[in-house]
């Protein structure tokens, strides 16, 4: 990923903090922004990487949903070693697709990637080796959580898995609170003051609604899934993988 911008986006104060969107001036800073508020993100998109080569077959399709900048994409299609697969990269942001393109066409690869600007409601799940939900459904409405999964069970191939990764909430009050502590902790010695961490904290409240793991399993065993584990949390951020 190319150099980023450093994340000053709520650095002053702001009369009334908006809604987060994934708009220009947040691409602007996003590889930083992503890298200083999310622990373990590098490490979760290497692994994405080795996965792919693990799990992507011949003549199937590859999906990374909600892709922003691309980083699991390009870790993947540094990875497949099978032939004749695609990877789909799909985001509704039209700022991080146009990005995400310059991105994919700044480097050479094996894997033909594509790249549509739509929402991952509704995209078409077919052929799949490989679907990547990395931090995104957290920004999709709760309700149509079990149908984004219902479909992803649907569209993957069998042995095919499912990555996803996402912040989470502790159904312990007294844990939620020790697992937010640490994040904003985490941040803090990242180099964001209290006003950054407050102000983003607030602009995030009415548009990121984290389940707990115990919900996003559930949802997952209803779908079909029959293997699955969390192999990364720190503090309140997981990933997990799922197998059909
Ligand atoms: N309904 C939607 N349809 C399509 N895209 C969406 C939707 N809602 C949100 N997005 C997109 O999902 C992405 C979430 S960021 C993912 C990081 C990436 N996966 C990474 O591995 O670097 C996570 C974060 O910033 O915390 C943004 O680019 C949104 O535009
Ligand atoms: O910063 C946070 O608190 C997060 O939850 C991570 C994040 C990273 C990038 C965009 C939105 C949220």
């Amino acid at each position: 990923m190319p150099q980023s911008k450093t994340d000053l986006i709520f650095s002053n104060k702001q009369s009334q903090v908006k809604d987060f969107t994934f708009d220009a001036q947040v691409v602007e800073v996003f590889p930083d922004m992503i890298s200083r508020s999310v622990p373990g993100y590098n490490t979760i998109i290497d692994t994405i990487g080795r996965l792919s080569q693990h799990y992507v077959t011949e003549n199937s399709n590859v999906y990374d949903l909600g892709c922003s900048l691309g980083a699991a994409t390009l870790a993947m299609r540094k990875a497949i070693t099978a032939n004749e697969c695609q990877i789909i990269g799909v985001d509704n942001s039209p700022a991080m697709v146009e990005r995400c393109r310059m991105h994919v066409n700044a480097f050479k690869g094996q894997t033909p990637v594509i790249i549509n600007e739509a929402d991952i409601m509704d995209v078409e799940i077919e052929n799949a080796s490989m679907v990547v939900l990395n931090f995104t459904m957290q920004f999709i409405e709760a309700d149509k959580r079990t149908t984004l999964i219902n479909k992803i069970y649907q569209g993957l191939n069998p042995g095919g898995i499912l990555l996803l990764s996402e912040k989470l909430i502790h159904e312990d009050n007294v844990c939620n609170s020790l697992l937010i502590d640490l994040h904003h902790d985490f941040k803090r010695a990242n180099g964001y003051s209290e006003l950054e961490i407050a102000q983003k904290r607030t602009a995030l409240e009415n548009v990121m609604k984290p389940d707990s793991i115990q919900c996003h399993q559930n949802r997952l065993q209803q779908a079909g899934f029959t293997h699955n584990t969390v192999w990364f949390q720190c503090y309140n951020f997981f990933s997990l993988v799922a197998i059909k």
